[in-house]
C-alpha cells in the first residue's frame, strides 16, 4: 500500500505500551501525534487545528490523561469532520464528548468499555477500605507528631451493608473484592440483573430508598448520564443512616456537590472517598482540605495492565473499523441519524 492511499488516524496523545502493534499497523495506516498540552486545552486544539490544515484524517483517538484538554467537541474537532469517520476515547465513560455532533457528522463514536474494570473496582476498594479505617486522619495524625491525638476508633468491613449503585462491571468487580471481608451487599441498577445472577454474586436488589435508608457504605459506581446527575442530592442524604460512608469512583457530577460537602460538614456523612470530582481538574478547594476525605486524582485506570490493554482495544477498533466499516465498540450510530 502506498502512502497515498493509506488511511490517516490523529492520535492525541502517545502511547506508552503499544508501539509494536502500531508498528504493525503503520503497513497499512499513517499516524500523527499530537501531545496534548496538560495545561491548555486552547494549545492542544490549536495544535489539532495545525494539523487538521496540513492533512485529511479518517481517525482520530485520544487516551486517558484528559482532563485538561475536556470536553471533545465541535470547538475541538470540528477541522476533522466530515472526513473523519471515527472518533475513539480510551475511557469507558464518554460524558464529556459531544456525541450529538460526532453523528451529526457521520462518525462513529467508540469507548472502551471493559479495559478500566479491574483498575477502577481496585481504587474503589482501597478508598473503601482508607475511609472505614480513617487512615488519612491516622496518617495526618502521626505526620504531626500526636502519634494516636485524640482519633476515634475506626471501622473494620466485616458486617457492613454496602450499597452500590450501578451494577455494571465494576459494581459487580467491587461487590466481589469486597463480599470475602465478610460485607453484605445491596444494589440498586436501572436493570435489575437476574435473580439467577443475584445469587452467583450473593448479592440482593433494594430500591434506591431502600439502599440509602440502610447501606453503612454507598459507592457510586453508574455512569453520569441526564438521568444520575445530581443522583444524591439533599433529599438523598437525608435518608442515609447518620454516620453513612460515601464511595465515588465515577463521575463527581453524579453526587450535588453542594449537599455532599453540607453533609460531610454537618458529620452526617463520616468519610469519604473520592476518585473523581466535579471540576476536573480543579476541583472545589473543600475536597484538598478536608481531613474526612480520601482522595486520589481521577486514578483508578492508572495502572500499566489498564493503560495498556486501552491502547490495543483503541487500536483494535480502527483496524477493525478501516477493514469492516464498524468499530468493535460504539456507543453511537451514525447510519440512522436523522
Ligand atoms: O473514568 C474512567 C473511564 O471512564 O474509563
Amino acid at each position: 500500500m502506498t502512502d497515498s492511499t493509506k488511511k490517516r488516524v490523529l492520535a492525541i496523545g502517545i502511547p506508552q505500551f503499544a508501539t509494536a502493534s502500531i508498528e504493525k499497523l503503520r503497513e497499512k495506516y499513517i499516524f500523527d501525534f499530537i501531545i496534548p498540552d496538560p495545561t491548555s486545552r486552547m494549545e492542544t486544539i490549536r495544535k489539532i487545528h495545525k494539523a487538521a490544515e496540513k492533512n485529511k484524517y479518517d481517525a482520530c483517538f485520544w487516551l486517558f490523561r484528559n482532563a485538561p484538554i475536556s470536553p471533545f467537541t465541535k470547538e475541538m474537532l470540528g477541522p476533522l469532520v466530515p472526513g473523519c469517520r471515527l472518533f475513539i476515547t480510551g475511557a469507558s465513560g464518554y460524558d464529556d464528548l459531544d456525541v450529538e455532533w460526532m453523528t451529526a457528522n457521520g462518525a462513529y463514536v467508540s469507548n472502551v468499555p471493559n479495559a478500566s474494570t479491574e483498575g477502577t473496582a481496585v481504587m474503589n476498594l482501597l478508598l473503601f477500605l482508607s475511609v472505614l479505617r480513617g487512615s488519612r486522619e491516622a496518617e495526618q495524625t502521626m505526620r504531626s507528631g500526636k502519634w494516636h491525638g485524640n482519633l476515634p476508633l475506626m471501622e473494620d468491613p466485616c458486617g457492613k451493608t454496602v450499597g452500590i449503585i450501578g451494577m455494571g462491571a465494576i459494581g459487580k468487580s467491587f461487590a466481589q473484592k469486597i463480599i470475602p471481608l465478610g460485607c453484605k451487599v445491596i444494589y440498586n441498577n436501572r436493570n435489575r440483573l437476574s435473580t439467577e445472577e443475584e445469587t452467583t454474586l450473593d448479592i440482593k436488589y433494594a430500591t434506591l430508598d431502600e439502599l440509602l435508608s440502610t447501606s453503612d457504605v454507598i459507592s457510586i459506581n453508574c455512569p453520569l448520564t441526564p438521568s444520575t446527575k445530581n443522583l444524591l442530592s439533599k433529599k438523598e442524604f437525608q435518608k442515609m443512616k447518620d454516620d453513612v460512608y460515601i464511595l465515588n469512583t465515577a463521575r463527581g457530577s453524579i453526587i450535588d456537590e453542594e449537599a455532599f460537602i453540607e453533609a460531610i460538614q454537618s458529620g452526617k456523612v463520616c468519610r469519604a472517598g473520592l476518585d473523581v470530582f466535579v471540576n476536573e481538574p480543579n476541583p472545589n478547594p473543600f475536597w484538598l482540605t478536608s481531613d474526612k476525605v480520601t482522595v486520589q486524582p481521577h486514578w483508578g485506570g492508572f495502572t500499566t495492565s489498564t493503560v495498556a490493554m486501552v491502547e490495543e482495544a483503541i487500536l483494535r477498533n480502527i483496524d477493525t473499523f478501516f477493514e469492516t466499516g464498524c468499530p468493535l465498540s460504539y456507543v453511537n450510530n451514525p447510519l440512522i441519524r436523522g
